[in-house]
């Protein structure tokens, strides 16, 4: 326990970040520019055969708490520290409450397919591809949240009915920690009905969607990502330990927060993210109108915006491969590292529940090239790894400009601590490729902007960036032209596969 003199003086700042398997928590001191403790909570899945995954909310809320205690008692810290939390979260997800503040549904998340079918039918009701980008900014994707009312509205009436707001799932958060329905431009441009050029709801677009709700009752207030949402209600305080009008900061979609995590707010740097999906992503001061229309013209939850891709097939594909054949990570490391490059000629196409990008999202995976040679635990596990990896590195292609002026890769999420991967990253990029000492950086994002709304006008997200996102020098990996040259040969052999069994050029 620190000194309590000290300890009156310091500001304890607190990011948590709802992931897809898991809620992290960080707690920050911004003067002594350490990041003090860390925890986690998993969270269950709710799947079924024809693309469905949703959680319960409720379980995002013991996670919270969980995570929350233990990540205080980690860092050693009087809880009565903490000046502001920030939440960051998986994008996309569909929290519909009624009158009560209760979901009518559980959660629909952004890997959920089930509603391929209505997003197809909305875009061509608005207009299609180029109608999307008139009136949004950008094209609907499955996955976005729009999808998810149609789908409600057709499947599940009576729930649909009941829609008093309909939030994502870190507004849900902020509106449980106090009790304020409000929105920020980051995570709100992943909707589908927001236009991320004017940073504004669409409600015409939602009135298309969902003709019997009043946009101006049900989405939330927007506010400016420097702005609180509110402060911790008394209750929720006392049962956290927190003192009085703690503020919760804006927060925001978790790559928005990612790119905060890793310093990644102004133009030139890339940030990957190896988590349940793939993501990467680089900072734009001027909205993004990509040739295609994979690239996600999202805002940054600190102003300007982040185009970015997503691949819904990273750990969640290589989660389900090591399951397979019951190891546990370093033993998956181990085999992923006696697998010569290419696997011996296996490929995996690893879209297990359909894919985003490529926009794939009613294609399975395939395995191909097997034999009864090189059908070993070793290649499959490589396999699986390198696909991943080969489908960010088709997402790098497609944000072209955006991304090629990066020098350096900043890796993010869970997949990140392995060294294998990380280096397979660089080679298959040929980038240079680093991690940040916190590899959770959402989590490590949303406390930077919970400081940066506490001390506002007194400092910048700039120079708290600087105080806080360390690099690992250790998780430095150069691409090594050997290798580069080596994967070269099996990402043109990857792409050859994906046009011939899904009609994508090689
Ligand atoms: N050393 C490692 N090698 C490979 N995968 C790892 C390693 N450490 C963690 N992971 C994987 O990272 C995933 C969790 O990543 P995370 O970024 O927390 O996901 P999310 O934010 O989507 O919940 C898990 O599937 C876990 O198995
Ligand atoms: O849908 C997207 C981005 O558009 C995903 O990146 C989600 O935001 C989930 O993130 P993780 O749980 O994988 O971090």
């Amino acid at each position: 326990m620190m000194n309590r003199g000290l300890e009156e003086e310091r500001k304890m700042y607190v990011g948590v970040d709802c992931g897809t398997q898991s809620t992290k928590v960080v707690v920050v001191d911004v003067e002594g520019e350490t990041i003090l403790g860390e925890a986690r909570r998993p969270h269950h899945l709710i799947e079924g055969d024809n693309g469905r995954r949703e959680q319960q909310p409720s379980e995002w809320l013991d996670a919270f708490r969980g995570a929350f205690q233990e990540a205080v008692t980690n860092a050693g810290i009087d809880s009565r520290a903490i000046r502001a939390i920030g939440v960051s979260g998986q994008q996309h997800g569909m929290v519909a409450l009624d009158a009560y503040g209760e979901p009518v549904h559980p959660a629909k998340l952004w890997c959920d397919t089930e509603t391929a079918v209505a997003n197809t039918a909305l875009v061509e009701r608005l207009g299609g591809e180029a109608g999307c980008l008139d009136k949004l900014g950008l094209v609907l994707q499955t996955g976005y949240t729009a999808s998810k009312v149609a789908w409600l509205r057709d499947v599940q009436p009576d729930a649909y009915r009941r829609i008093d707001s309909l939030l994502l799932p870190h507004d849900y958060l902020n509106f449980w920690l106090t009790g304020e329905c409000v929105a920020e431009a980051g995570d709100a441009s992943g909707t589908g009905y927001f236009d991320t050029r004017t940073r504004r709801w669409r409600d015409d677009v939602f009135a298309e969607i969902a003709p019997e709700l009043d946009a101006e009752r049900v989405l939330p207030r927007l506010i400016e990502s420097y702005e609180p949402a509110g402060v911790v209600r008394p209750g929720l305080a006392r049962e956290l330990g927190l003192s009085d009008e703690v503020l919760v900061a804006s927060g925001g979609g978790d790559n928005m927060l990612g790119a905060i995590g890793t310093g990644n707010i102004a133009p030139g740097l890339v940030t990957l993210s190896l988590g349940t999906s793939g993501t990467v992503c680089a900072y734009s001061r001027e909205p993004v109108r990509a040739e295609s229309a994979m690239v996600a013209n999202f805002c940054a939850s600190h102003g300007g915006w982040l185009p970015l891709i997503c691949t819904m097939n990273v750990t969640s594909a290589t989660t389900l491969v090591r399951e397979l054949f019951g190891l546990d990570l370093a033993a998956f490391g181990e085999r992923i590292d006696n697998a010569p490059i290419g696997a011996e000629g296996v490929t995996i196409l690893p879209f297990f529940n359909g894919e985003r990008v490529p926009a794939l999202p009613h294609a399975s995976a395939s395995f191909l090239g097997l034999t009864s040679v090189n059908t070993t635990q070793a290649n499959l596990c490589r396999a699986v790894v390198e696909s991943a990896t080969f489908g960010m590195r088709y997402g790098l292609e497609l944000l072209g400009d955006l991304a090629k002026g990066a020098s350096q890769i900043r890796l993010i999420g869970g997949g990140a601590k392995s060294p294998v991967w990380r280096q397979m990253v660089a080679d298959i990029t040929g980038t240079q490729v680093i991690c940040p000492e916190i590899t959770d950086a959402a989590a490590l994002g949303a406390a930077l902007q919970a400081a940066w709304c506490h001390q506002r006008g007194a400092t910048s997200l700039e120079a708290l960036c600087k105080r806080l996102v360390h690099l690992d020098e250790g998780s430095l990996a150069n691409p090594e032209p050997m290798r580069v040259e080596a994967y070269q040969e099996i990402y043109t052999r990857y792409r050859q596969a994906l046009a011939a069994r899904h009609e994508i050029p090689a």
